[in-house]
């Protein structure tokens, strides 16, 4: 259907728009604006390889992180780095900084840079690089692509494996084949779509608790992803096409919070009796941001040292933490016309890089003592 509204032009991305949105009757795409091409997967991924070295460490970190979910590792995960990437140079110079130490950690941490391009909003915002990589709402979606894909080989080429939230259901199949560890994020935890999705993924993949705080919702999706699926996607030549997954068995809960909490002892204890409940392994990665600290960046430093004094002690149920951290502390509100400052995040506020550091350190600690016992 072709409304007046098509014939507007727009200086968006690069590439016609199909005015009449390929509707030839009245009744569908009443509220889409316009359509845009959108680049093949195909194509990204010929422009954009994964090379040997890359693989290798996408490959090794997704076999370390299934060894400590399967107990065959002692060592915690850790997914640390900023909420969301909205600056390339900055993601490498913290990338840059994260690599020396994640080596000096490796006996007792698996570190993996938290790489998130895609931001679920509470209602709207700015959704992440992928979406409008210029933050302009220029919305240049095959730019963000390319250039997310740029930054994932960079950090892992460095030596540094990369996490992703996965959110939307399409760029997987831009970017999936270099993350190492995936998130599916309160806000879609319940959805069967995102179940389904990391039920095909090859990576490890944590599910957040609902934004109440209810761990069942988690505990439901790991079963649906374990389980096979059969649903519609896009393959990488970018053509409908029905998926049939094998399910993924590595997939665990991450306590982030909700109306209150859920990083302490007795909160750890009620997840995993949950978990105990629903017949799957029990043990947790605690998000040690959002709720959990109240979005209050320092917060993290007091609920990583909990965290740590419950590894401490021995137990051995907690697998992982999350820790969202920047190359500087708090956050900062885009305005037009105002820069940015460097390396402070856009969207949750991030611990500094200065408090980083001894928070992961002491974390290793725990671990050390907790071989001890
Ligand atoms: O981690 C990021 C945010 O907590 C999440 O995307 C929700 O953000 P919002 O409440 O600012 O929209
Ligand atoms: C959005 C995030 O978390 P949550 O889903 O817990 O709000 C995040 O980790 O970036």
């Amino acid at each position: 259907m072709t409304t007046p509204q098509d014939s507007k032009v727009h200086d968006h991305e690069a590439g016609p728009r199909d005015a009449a949105t390929q509707d030839s009757t009245r009744t569908d795409d009443t509220r889409i604006a316009a359509v845009r091409a959108l680049v093949s997967p195909a194509v990204l991924l010929d422009e954009l390889p994964a090379t040997d070295v890359v693989q290798a460490v996408v490959d090794g970190a997704r076999r370390a992180i299934g060894d400590v979910l399967h107990g065959r590792d002692d060592r915690l995960v850790a997914v640390v780095g900023p909420c969301s990437i909205h600056d390339y140079d900055a993601a490498m110079e913290y990338a840059r900084r994260l690599k020396p130490l994640a080596d000096e950690l490796a006996g007792e941490i698996v570190t993996v840079m938290r790489v998130y391009f895609e931001k679920p909003r509470t209602t709207v915002g700015w959704k992440g690089f992928v979406n409008d990589p210029r933050l302009d709402g220029s919305f240049r979606i095959n730019e963000g692509l390319r250039r997310a894909r740029e930054l994932l080989l960079d950090v892992s080429a460095l030596g540094l494996p990369a996490a992703t939230e996965f959110l939307d259901l399409l760029s997987p199949q831009y970017l999936a084949d270099l993350i190492a560890w995936g998130a599916i994020g309160a806000r879609t935890t319940e959805s069967q779509s995102h179940r389904q999705l990391a039920s095909g993924l090859s990576c490890p993949v944590g599910f957040k608790n609902g934004t109440d705080g209810g761990v069942q919702v988690a505990a439901d999706a790991l079963m649906a992803a374990s389980a096979p699926h059969s649903f519609m996607g896009m393959t990488k030549m970018g053509v409908a096409a029905i998926f049939e997954t094998r399910g993924n068995p590595d997939g665990h809960v991450i306590l982030r919070g909700g109306k209150v909490p859920n990083y302490d002892a007795d909160a750890v204890q009620a997840a995993c009796a949950v978990l105990r409940r629903a017949g799957l392994r029990e043990q947790v990665m605690v998000d040690c941001s959002h709720a959990n600290s109240a979005k209050q960046p320092r917060r993290q430093i007091e609920v990583a040292a909990d965290v740590g004094r419950q590894i401490a002690g021995g137990d051995g149920r907690i697998v992982g933490v999350m820790v969202e951290s920047h190359l500087h502390e708090g956050r900062q509100d885009q305005a037009p016309g105002c820069p940015l400052a460097h390396g402070v995040s856009i969207t949750d506020a991030c611990l500094g890089w200065d408090d980083t550091v001894p928070l992961l350190r002491g974390l290793a600690e725990a671990v050390r003592a907790r071989r001890a016992r």
